[in-house]
């Protein structure tokens, strides 16, 4: 799938978030390397910080449906640049892509940043970090 098809998917997305409180509603759209796409939107909860972020619930219902192999992500806000991932998004898109992944971050005026998952985060936290340790026991 294209990357313009991918972008309209998020919007599509963003229209189910559930964001009664800060009313900024934000869309995902997650493609795995099957072609299939999965829909992610913010969705609020009275306390606060209960919150899931639109990036996080696309990556959550692939994963929780087994897909774990993902080849694009796009998310989309009403921002006046292209929306920026919070910092809990962008280790959980680190955790299962490729630090190469295109990442296209876009708002509703159509501005377009395409990064790519190292750039979201350099550096992260991963498995790997973990293993060091293991080896040590
Ligand atoms: O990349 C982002 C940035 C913010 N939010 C959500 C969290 C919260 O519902 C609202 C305001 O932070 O936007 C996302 O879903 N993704
Ligand atoms: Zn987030």
């Amino acid at each position: 799938m294209e990357k313009q098809n991918l972008m309209n998917e998020a919007k599509i997305a963003r229209k189910k978030a559930y964001v009664p409180y800060s009313k900024f509603p934000v869309g995902a759209a997650l493609i795995d390397t099957d072609g299939n796409v999965y829909h992610g939107c913010n969705i609020e909860n009275s306390a606060y910080s209960m919150t899931n972020c639109a990036e996080r619930t696309a990556f959550f219902k692939a994963v929780s449906e087994g897909v774990t192999t993902f080849k694009a992500l796009a998310v989309v806000g009403d921002t006046e640049g292209p929306v920026s991932p919070c910092g809990a998004c962008r280790q959980v898109i680190a955790e299962f892509c490729e630090g190469s992944m295109p990442v296209y971050l876009t708002n509703l005026k159509g501005d377009v940043e395409e990064t790519t998952v190292e750039q979201l985060l350099p550096g992260a936290f991963s498995k790997e970090d973990l293993q060091y340790a293991e080896g040590k026991q």
